[in-house]
């Protein structure tokens, strides 16, 4: 284990190639890096920060009132610490789901698609509304750049993702808190995994507990202010053929204080299917069977069909309102 960050900083602003061949490398090796050079305000995400606190300091009573049984299909809302089992055990954290937030009367809500709606806000943190909302049009626009550089690096144009699989892209954005943990316990605040979609930008406070798996073994993604981790999903591993990883990481926080973090999930159109690139030729030879026993490579289905079973494994109370 490593104290001092060993994934690369990649400035996404810098001009020419440069950030597309470090994206490329890191995309390669461990499919984790840092990004700087995004341009959003530090402000958004200390606003971001100070009502998330808020809302977590509320009674328990007060944030079911926003419980996620309560968000039916649109999979939004609050679960309480133990809710959420990433990796077949529940969690030592607790959270709130968002997404896009659609009206009621958006074609796709009113013909019933999963995991689309709008979201469920808390009554006694009002600022968090508006707080979510500038954070996901922020992120966006810092995916978009991403995967801008990502297409380029692929031999892509660069508007191949956003003119395609992101022109209407799944957003999922989630708020954790996760208390302390013993510094002896070996339960997870989140259980090994790999992200499901296509890129993945997280904001952690400076508690630290992120983990990532390389060929070396595990290292720790300490907090760098000013940057987001991003890591690719299991749909950039699938669409490279395996070009790309989509990476292992697991978090545990022995801080001793209160650690708090934003991941904010940019995925391809729940309608899409999402077949290798022709150019994956360059595919990798098959692995070692990954930890879930499954291989994105070899799902058949749209990327909405591929989230719906993860879904419904990390949240089994729920799946009946989902599926
Ligand atoms: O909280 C974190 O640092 C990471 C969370 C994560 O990996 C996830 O939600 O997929
Ligand atoms: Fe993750």
């Amino acid at each position: 284990m490593t104290a001092t960050p060993s994934l690369p900083v990649i400035d996404i602003s810098a001009p020419g190639d440069g950030p597309v061949r470090e994206i490329e490398a890191a995309c390669r090796d461990t499919g984790f890096f840092y990004v700087t050079g995004h341009g959003v305000p530090p402000r958004l995400l200390a606003e971001l920060d100070a009502v998330s606190r808020a809302f977590f300091a509320l009674p328990e009573a007060e944030k079911m009132r926003i419980s996620m049984e309560r968000g039916g299909r649109a999979w939004r809302g609050y679960f309480p610490v133990g809710g959420e089992l990433t990796s077949g055990r529940p969690d030592l954290k607790e959270g709130v789901y968002f997404g896009t937030e659609l009206p009621d009367d958006h074609p796709r809500v009113r013909a019933g698609l999963p995991l689309h709606g709008h979201n469920l806000f808390p009554e006694r943190v009002p600022a968090l509304r508006p707080a979510v909302l500038s954070y996901l049009d922020a992120l966006t626009g810092v995916a978009q750049a991403v995967l801008r550089l990502v297409a380029r690096a692929l031999d892509l144009p660069g508007d191949y993702f956003a003119s395609g699989y992101t022109a209407e892209p799944t957003v999922l954005f989630r708020i954790f808190h996760y208390p302390p943990s013993p510094p002896d316990s070996d339960d997870w605040g989140v259980g090994e995994h790999t992200d499901y979609g296509l890129l993945t930008l997280l904001a952690q406070d400076g508690n630290g507990g992120l983990q990532v798996r390389t060929p070396g073994g595990w290292i720790d993604a300490p907090p760098l202010a000013g940057t987001f981790v991003c890591n690719i999903g299991d749909m950039l591993e699938r669409l490279t053929d395996g070009w790309y990883r989509s990476t292992l990481h697991r978090v545990r926080n022995v801080s001793g204080r209160d650690r708090l973090s934003y991941p904010f999930f940019f995925d391809p159109d729940f309608t899409a299917e999402v077949p290798a690139l022709p150019a994956a030729a360059r595919t990798t030879a098959a692995g070692e069977p990954r930890w879930d026993g499954e291989d994105p490579r070899a799902f058949e289905g749209t990327y909405g069909d591929y989230l719906l079973r993860k879904v419904s494994k990390v949240f089994p109370q729920l799946s009946g309102e989902v599926l």
